[in-house]
């Protein structure tokens, strides 16, 4: 199948898409990729919406607005693609894969009671991206596992798996966006994947809150700080980080505990340090509970081309980490290329979420056709 797959993640910087050749199962001709960003309204609004989600109203005109206008950025998105591949001399896509925006992630956590329910919320209108593009679109990939008592994510790791076919094993493959998340791929075709802990969100808050930026443009604010001991000794107590997987995280569940460790009180320069600094140290938490360690780590999403994560990496981590451009993959559009992929599984059926990875009891199908194709 040819598929256009779109990722908007926990970042909120834009949206990123990519022609993807597939079965689901195998990586065939892999086509053009773009990220569309959002621009600063939108952004500013997105984000707001993360802290009013909880208590938002599905008719809320705000939310409306906001989906309504993410939405009308996918289809941009989608049809940009659709003219590069055209251009390029690529078949039409027949299918979309539509991950939509996390505004809400709050699955089950350890503590939970028996009849707890887990909850995770993707905006965007698959309806109206079906009608604005003319394609296919498969969407909500999330509501079925969590429904089963899963975590919801992460998703990405069979799509990591098959692009690392071939890779020697065990492989780690790190994702660092807002939220980082892992993928242990082991020598028997095992998988195990979780949310190391928060990543460039955080970072990307304080670059804003401190300097009005709205990252740490190749980290050189972090460059030019330490890292806080006495902060970083709060925040490594978190319980997050020995909590065995499966486990996920909401774009804002460490905002509370960065507050309270004081992180919001360091020079602009120290607290970057300190956040980069954290979110290796997550990374290096999450290594412990592999059954053996990796190889190599490939370092996918916008946090590899930070030089002072690249470089805090490294020091926490005992073996040899590098961008996924090293295999030959993209690590730009990385997810965007697996949202084609889970697309195709969804599309014929096959598990898109596993015990290793969201913690469910079987392999799950999940996602939601919409047109033609089923
Ligand atoms: N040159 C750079 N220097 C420093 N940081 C950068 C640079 N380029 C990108 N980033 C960081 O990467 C972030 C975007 O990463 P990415 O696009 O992987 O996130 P995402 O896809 O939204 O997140 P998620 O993986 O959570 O879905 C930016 O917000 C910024 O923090
Ligand atoms: C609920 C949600 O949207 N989670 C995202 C987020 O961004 C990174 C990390 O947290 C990961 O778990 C997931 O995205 C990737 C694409 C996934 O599901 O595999």
């Amino acid at each position: 199948m040819r598929i256009v797959g779109l990722m908007s993640g926990t970042s909120l910087d834009g949206v990123d898409a990519a022609w993807v050749e597939t079965d689901g199962e195998r990586v065939g001709q892999m086509g053009p990729t773009l990220t569309l960003p959002y621009e600063p309204a939108l952004r500013r609004d997105l984000r707001r919406l993360l802290e009013l989600a909880p208590t938002i109203a599905a008719e809320d005109p705000f939310l409306i607005s906001c989906t309504a206008r993410l939405t009308d950025r996918h289809a941009e998105a989608v049809n940009r693609i659709a003219a590069e591949a055209a251009r390029a001399g690529l078949p039409e896509a027949e299918l979309v894969g539509f991950h939509g925006q996390t505004i809400l992630h709050r699955p089950i956590r350890p503590g939970d009671g028996v009849n707890a329910r887990g909850y995770t919320w993707q905006i965007g209108d698959a309806r109206a991206l079906a009608q604005s593009t003319g394609l296919s679109v498969a969407y909500d990939f999330r509501t079925t596992d969590v429904e089963a008592g899963g975590q919801g994510a992460p998703l990405v790791p069979i799509a990591h798996a098959a692009f690392a076919a071939g890779l020697p094993k065990p492989l780690a493959v790190l994702n660092l966006g807002g939220v980082g998340n892992v993928t242990w791929l082991g020598p028997d075709g095992d998988l195990l994947a979780f949310d190391t802990g928060p990543a460039n969100g955080p970072l990307d808050d304080w670059a804003k809150r401190s300097l009005g930026r709205d990252y740490d443009k190749d980290g050189n604010l972090a460059l030019a700080g330490q890292a806080d001991g006495a902060v970083l000794g709060r925040l490594m107590a978190h319980p997050y980080l020995a909590q065995k997987p499966p486990k996920s995280l909401d774009r804002l569940d460490f905002d509370r505990a960065l507050r309270e460790a004081g992180a919001h009180n360091l020079s602009p320069q120290d607290g970057a340090a300190t956040l980069v600094t954290f979110a290796a140290v997550c990374v290096a938490a999450a290594a412990r509970h592999f059954p053996e360690p990796p190889l190599q780590w490939l370092v996918a999403g916008g946090g590899r081309r930070n030089p002072a994560m690249m470089r805090a990496l490294a020091a926490t981590l005992s073996e040899p980490v590098r961008p996924v451009e090293v295999a030959g993959w993209n690590g730009d559009a990385l997810e965007a290329q697996s949202f084609a992929i889970l697309a195709a599984r969804t599309a014929r059926g096959l598990p898109i979420s596993f015990p290793g990875t969201t913690g469910v009891s079987r392999p799950m199908r999940g996602g939601l056709v919409l047109g033609g194709l089923l």
